[in-house]
């Protein structure tokens, strides 16, 4: 007879150092001032943010993106279910030391310029002087804001305090950093430096948490995304994957004669498949507006004149 004893049933998996957000069965209820039932805002949420990972939240209004991002922080409290950061509970406060949070309001004092802004909030993590200086200039060179370093944020545009609102979040060097609507009203130059703010900070190792309803912002930056409708989680996993029509095989070449393309058309005929389109690729609205700035900042009074 064996004298080995079964190890004891666990219900949830060891969790791995990777391991940077992970929620299980995380719901949450608001409720009236009497007590009662308000809105089911969350329900039974399982999620697994890995390091390093830029992740997309995604949904329409009132699907329970903001409520996510709060239960992390710990400014909520969950009904039930668990959420854990770094492996610690998510009510556990200490752990915001190492998050990074740019809200979808801007909260910032308007009469402050971005350097006493940032000094400011170095402040609040107790960052000593001289290191407060370094990682203001650092931060303010990051975000580009260099030349409206010394103005008061109520004249910086919407995109300016997106900006500001970023370096902010990254004071204390975070390691996972919550963006809820990075791109939100910002022009599609801002909306790019924002994007490739988003992705510098991946390639430094960071892990992302971003919310959005920006469909081709997610798309661009996000390795993976959770898809929410009213609280409940619809769809997860990998953008590529979940992009990929995988029952079409898409066939792009350069130079080929009418004669080659009829040839084409035969064989697919041949092997029994479909032939749904054959045709020239297109840019991307983004992709075009921002030749077009580019192409006319470089070469100032030319005119696009490529679609007529
Ligand atoms: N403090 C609150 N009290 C009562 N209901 C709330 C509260 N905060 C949010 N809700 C409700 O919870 C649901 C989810 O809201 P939440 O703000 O999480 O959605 P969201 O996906 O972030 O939406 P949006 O895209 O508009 O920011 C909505 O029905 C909302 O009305």
């Amino acid at each position: 007879m064996s004298t080995q004893t079964a190890p004891a049933k666990s219900t949830r998996p060891p969790v791995s150092n990777d391991v940077v957000i992970e929620t299980r069965g995380l719901s949450k209820v608001y409720r009236d001032f009497w007590g009662r039932q308000k809105v089911r805002a969350l329900k039974a949420l399982d999620l697994e943010i890995k390091k390093g990972e830029i992740f997309g939240l995604l949904g329409p209004n009132g699907s329970g993106k903001s409520t996510t991002i709060k239960l992390l922080l710990g400014l909520l409290f969950p009904t039930s279910g668990q959420a854990l950061v770094f492996g610690q509970e998510a009510t556990e406060v200490t752990k915001n030391e190492r998050i990074g949070y740019l809200p979808e309001e801007s909260y910032l004092y308007k009469f402050l310029n971005a350097e006493e802004t940032l000094d400011f909030y170095g402040r609040l993590f107790d960052m000593p002087a001289a290191v407060r200086k370094e990682r203001t200039d650092e931060l303010i060179q990051r975000v580009g804001l260099q030349g409206a370093r010394k103005r008061q944020l109520r004249e910086y545009s919407k995109g300016m305090t997106r900006r500001i609102g970023l370096a902010q979040a990254l004071i204390n060097e975070p390691e996972l950093i919550l963006l809820d609507e990075p791109t939100s009203g910002l022009d599609p130059i801002g909306t790019r430096e924002m994007k490739d703010l988003i992705l510098k900070l991946r390639d430094q190792g960071k892990t992302i948490l971003m919310s959005s309803h920006l469909l081709p912002d997610v798309q661009d930056v996000c390795d993976r995304i959770a898809i929410l409708h009213q609280g409940e989680l619809k769809e997860l996993g990998r953008v590529d994957t979940l992009l990929t029509v995988q029952d079409v095989t898409q066939v792009r070449a350069k130079g080929l004669s009418a004669a080659a393309e009829a040839e084409i058309r035969a064989v697919i005929e041949k092997h029994g498949g479909e032939l749904l389109g054959m045709d020239h690729p297109t840019l991307s609205l983004e992709e075009l507006f921002l030749n077009i700035v580019r192409d006319s900042e470089a070469r100032p009074g030319r005119r696009a004149s490529g679609g007529k």
